[in-house]
């Protein structure tokens, strides 16, 4: 089973049509003759049962079809179980997602046939995993970006226009921009103490968020460290002259924006409770502290 991969499959990610995607993605397995086994998901989290049950049964190889919000589950399900060291397991992607944030840090296309040859390939790199911890005590890992503010606003509007494909993500943005209410936060890391009313903290471990969006400035995913982004008090009409510099990620250069690289991170909303994203998915609200645990997990690349 050792080089056996278990597939978990999310039948509701991305806007296209399921099964003719699955028949694809059997196809191309067979023609590489990658050895399998696989489970469709039944509802929303169940990937983090299934694949703690394949690492159970012995399963080191996991694949995550689906988008960010799968491949999130997916690695959550891997870093809450106790079999077997988390940077043994391996995890490939077969990307079907909206958004697909994620596999862009690492040039995977969004092609089933070219991620299928990536798996094949399997060319891994470690990469650092983040911790999140919210008021009420819950625990939540991260691979790619976590944030809270704007941010974590426009994935709770997401939510109900994801069926609009790729135009919900600047739909969602705009509405944010217009009605999200800016929040002061207290940011406490390593010997700094930062005050001030902010659209958004980004913590980033992984280059693109939001759809496509670079808010940090000099990633590593495996250097130990998270890239802090402090979004201060942009205001609307600040963010639409500058939004080709959220593309770019020369948004980092703006004055009313601040980055910073750091193992840990507090950050206390004073005045209201803004909602929490880590990965795309919606967390919470309120405080968060989040930690980062070095080369926790082997991803595979292009
Ligand atoms: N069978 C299911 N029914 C309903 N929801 C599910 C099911 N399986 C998984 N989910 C949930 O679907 C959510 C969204 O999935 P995912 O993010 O992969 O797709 P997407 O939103 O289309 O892509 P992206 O995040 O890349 O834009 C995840 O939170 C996941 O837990």
């Amino acid at each position: 089973m050792s080089n056996s991969w278990f597939i978990i499959a999310n039948p509701t990610s991305g806007n296209r049509n399921f099964s003719k995607q699955w028949k694809e993605i059997q196809q191309y397995l067979k023609l590489k003759n990658i050895d399998y086994s696989f489970t469709v998901t039944q509802f929303s989290k169940h990937e983090i049962e299934l694949v703690q049950a394949a690492i159970q049964q012995g399963f080191r190889n996991i694949i995550s079809v689906g988008g960010d919000g799968t491949l999130h589950n997916v690695v959550n399900g891997i870093m809450m179980q106790i079999y077997v060291k988390t940077s043994d397991i391996t995890i490939g992607v077969i990307p079907l997602g909206t958004g697909n944030d994620w596999i862009k840090m690492y040039n995977i296309p969004n092609s089933i046939e070219k991620a299928i040859e990536i798996i094949y390939r399997k060319k891994t790199i470690l990469q650092d995993i983040g911790v999140l911890k919210t008021n009420d005590n819950k625990t939540t890992y991260f691979n790619n970006v976590a944030g809270l503010g704007y941010d974590g606003y426009v994935v709770k509007k997401l939510h109900s226009l994801k069926r609009f494909g790729a135009i919900s993500y600047l739909i969602a943005g705009i509405y944010g921009l217009l009605f999200y209410k800016k929040t002061i936060f207290k940011i406490i890391f390593d010997d700094k103490k930062i005050e001030e009313k902010c659209l958004m903290t980004i913590i980033g471990i992984c280059k693109f968020s939001g759809g496509g969006m670079q808010f940090t400035k000099d990633i590593n995913p495996s250097d130990g460290f998270f890239d802090i982004t402090i979004i201060k008090n942009l205001r609307f009409l600040e963010v639409i002259y500058n939004l080709p510099k959220l593309y770019t990620g020369k948004i980092v250069h703006h004055k009313k924006v601040a980055t910073y690289k750091t193992k840990e991170i507090t950050v206390i909303p004073q005045n209201s409770k803004p909602f929490i994203q880590a990965d795309g998915e919606l967390i919470g609200s309120g405080k968060i502290t989040v930690n980062i645990i070095e080369k926790a997990l082997q991803f595979v690349i292009s």
